[in-house]
C-alpha cells in the first residue's frame, strides 16, 4: 500500500481522546490541508472556528439550550446533572472544530456543490489529523442544525455548519472497521 492509501483506509472515527492539548501549529496545519479540498467556481465556501480551552463552553452552552425541554421535563433534582452532562459533550477533546459551509452568492454556485467542497475539506483535515498522530471524529447530532449552533458560532445567516470536528491524541485503539467491497457499488459502463 502507498502511503496515502496506508492513511486513507487507517484513519478510523476515533471518539475517546486525552485532554493534552494539540500544538496550535498542528492545528493549523490540518486547517492548511482541509483549504486543499476542491471547489466548483473556487468560490472556497468554508469557515473554521476552532474551540480550545474555555472557549469549548460556547459549544456546550448550545448542547445544553438544545435539551432545554429535555431538562425541564426532568424532576429538578436531576436537571443540574443534565446540564452538566450536555456542557461535558463539548469538553469530549482539546480542540473542537466547527466546519461550516458560507455558500457564494456568485450566481454559478450550486449549494449542493458548495456543501461538497467543504465535507471535502473535512475529510483533508481528518486525514491530515490522522498521519499526524491525533484521532479526529466527526460529530453532528441535531444540535449541529439548530440555529442555536449558527448564532452561538456568529455564522453568517445563509451558513451552515456542516460538523463538529473532535480532535485529540487517541486515547483508545483504534476500532477494527469493514467496508463493503467497491465492486458491489460500481457499475462499468464500457460499451
Ligand atoms: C456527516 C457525518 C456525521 C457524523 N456524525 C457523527 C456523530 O454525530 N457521532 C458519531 O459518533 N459519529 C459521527 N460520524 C462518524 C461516523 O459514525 C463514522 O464515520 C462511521 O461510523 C464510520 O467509521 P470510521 O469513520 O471509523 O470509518 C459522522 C460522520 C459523518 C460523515
Amino acid at each position: 500500500m502507498t502511503g496515502i492509501e496506508e492513511v486513507i483506509r487507517g484513519r478510523r472515527s476515533i471518539g475517546k481522546v486525552k485532554d493534552d492539548p494539540v500544538p496550535k501549529e498542528l492545528v493549523e496545519k490540518l486547517l492548511d490541508a482541509a483549504i486543499w479540498a476542491p471547489n466548483h467556481h473556487h468560490t472556497e465556501p468554508w469557515k473554521f472556528i476552532v474551540m480550545t480551552g474555555e472557549g469549548r463552553r460556547t459549544l456546550g452552552q448550545v448542547y445544553v439550550e438544545c435539551a432545554a425541554d429535555a431538562i425541564a421535563a426532568l424532576p429538578e433534582s436531576e436537571q443540574e446533572e443534565r446540564r452538566r452532562k450536555e456542557m461535558a459533550k463539548a469538553f469530549r477533546s482539546p480542540v473542537v472544530i466547527a466546519a461550516a459551509c458560507v455558500p457564494s452568492d456568485s450566481p454559478k454556485a450550486v449549494l449542493a456543490e458548495e456543501l461538497a467542497a467543504v465535507h471535502a475539506a473535512v475529510q483533508n483535515l481528518l486525514l491530515t489529523a490522522h498521519a499526524e498522530g491525533l484521532g479526529g471524529v466527526w460529530r453532528t447530532g441535531v444540535p449541529a442544525y439548530d440555529p442555536a449552533m449558527k448564532k452561538a458560532l456568529q455564522l453568517e445567516d445563509h451558513a451552515q455548519v456542516v460538523g463538529l470536528i473532535f480532535i485529540g491524541y487517541p486515547d483508545m485503539q483504534a476500532p477494527t472497521a469493514k467496508r463493503t467491497p467497491a465492486s458491489a457499488k460500481t457499475v462499468w459502463i464500457e460499451q
